[in-house]
């Protein structure tokens, strides 16, 4: 059986808690989209190993994208010059996009993955 995109009802019973917790609808396409920050790049990369984990174990997986985006909140705007000027970005930020190329949109297992994410997220 090829996997359901999900029904109007199932998307009000399991999207909309997603929506609450920064999950939103991508434009244009049926899909979601979150942004994860972290205080650096070994942060956010073991928060990626572990999704890389269960995506493997389930075969079901993410869209992603892993930026360099603002500072650590203790780092002083000398260090931060610093920082620009030796070209040492902080890898920080990870955006994660979720759908499901099967059944060109979102189903169940694609909020069974948000849930997981959010599950293993510490917030900064
Ligand atoms: C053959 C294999 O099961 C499929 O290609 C899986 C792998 N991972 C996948 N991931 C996502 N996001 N959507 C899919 O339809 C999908 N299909």
């Amino acid at each position: 059986m090829p996997i359901a995109k999900l029904t109007t009802d199932e998307r009000k019973k399991l999207v909309e808690p997603l929506k609450n917790n920064e999950w939103e609808l991508v434009d244009g396409r049926d899909a979601i989209k979150k942004k994860f920050k972290f205080n650096d790049f070994n942060e956010a990369f073991g928060f990626m190993t572990r999704i890389a984990l269960q995506a493997d174990k389930v075969d079901h997986h993410p869209e992603w994208f892993n930026v360099s985006v603002g500072a650590k909140r203790s780092q002083t705007n000398s260090s931060l010059r610093l920082n620009s000027i030796l070209n040492l970005q902080v890898y920080n930020n990870v955006e994660i996009t979720l759908a499901t190329h099967e059944c060109q949109g979102l189903s169940v297992r694609d909020v069974d993955l948000a849930n997981f994410i959010d599950s293993i997220y510490k917030r900064q």
